[in-house]
């Protein structure tokens, strides 16, 4: 199913014996690849969460000098590299909004949108998680949800640990260790922009996705002492 604004997921919650645990995969997407579809599934099983609604962010807040695609494009990708898992649903929530997308607004949507036996997971990747102290509004996110941390190659998880325990704000983090993939968005771009192989590292729905619009192959080559550098 795919979402159109506020997600609508008339089950959840529905009865009032039970507890819902809703995921949300938070991410730029551009593209979307395993990293983040592995990440979500572990996540998933290891916090016993109903279901995963990946939302595409749609003007990244510490993204907001760089060169992010059009946010239709990593919707359309999310769309495709989620469908065949039943408990994974792609959300237009953030793209729909205007201006910067921050988690908060969109914790505070759902958390009015949900009755309170509906649970909230934000899941990131350890990279992520390590600048949570930093995010809009961090004190009134940690009353609002559950945060789960995936481990990620390259990134030190106890950084992150001790960041946010240093700050003070009452998190709620779930650290959880995963399957290590070094796969990441920027590396697909570079590797398209340079006609290189993405196989294996997204979906075929996502790598066909990216040749039919022609995503990422007019990456700007910048000389840094005679050297090219994507
Ligand atoms: N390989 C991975 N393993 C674990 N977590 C990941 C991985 N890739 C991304 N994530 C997490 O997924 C979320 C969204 O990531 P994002 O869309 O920025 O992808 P990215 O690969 O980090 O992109 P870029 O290379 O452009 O910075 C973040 O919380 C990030 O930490
Ligand atoms: O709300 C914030 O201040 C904030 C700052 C940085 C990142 N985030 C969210 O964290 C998720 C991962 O972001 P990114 O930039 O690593 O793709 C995504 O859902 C972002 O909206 C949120």
């Amino acid at each position: 199913m795919v979402q159109s604004a506020l997600p609508r997921l008339p089950e959840m919650g529905a009865d009032p014996e039970r507890e819902y645990r809703l995921g949300i995969m938070g991410g730029t997407f551009d593209p979307i690849h395993y990293g983040h579809l592995v990440t979500a599934e572990q996540a998933r099983e290891a916090l016993a969460l109903d279901l995963v609604l990946f939302m595409p962010a749609g003007k990244p807040a510490f993204k907001q000098d760089l060169d992010v695609t059009d946010a239709e494009d990593r919707y359309a990708m999310t769309v495709l590299a989620t469908a065949a898992n039943t408990a994974f649903d792609a959300s237009r929530f953030e793209i729909d909004r205007e201006g910067v997308t921050y988690t908060i607004d969109t914790l505070r949507a759902l958390r009015e949108h949900y009755p309170a036996n509906v649970k909230l997971f934000f899941i990131t990747g350890a990279d992520a998680v390590a600048d949570l102290v930093t995010w809009h509004d961090a004190s009134e996110m940690a009353e609002l949800a559950t945060f789960i941390a995936a481990t990620r190659p390259g990134y030190d998880i106890d950084t992150a640990r001790s960041r946010i325990s240093a700050s003070g704000v009452p998190f709620d983090v779930r650290y959880i260790e995963i399957p290590a993939l070094a796969i990441s968005s920027s590396n697909i771009r570079e590797r398209v922009s340079r006609g290189k192989s993405v196989r294996y590292l997204t979906s075929e729905s996502v790598i066909g996705y990216i040749r039919k619009n022609g995503l990422y192959n007019r990456h700007v080559v910048e000389r840094v002492d005679g050297v090219a550098k994507m």
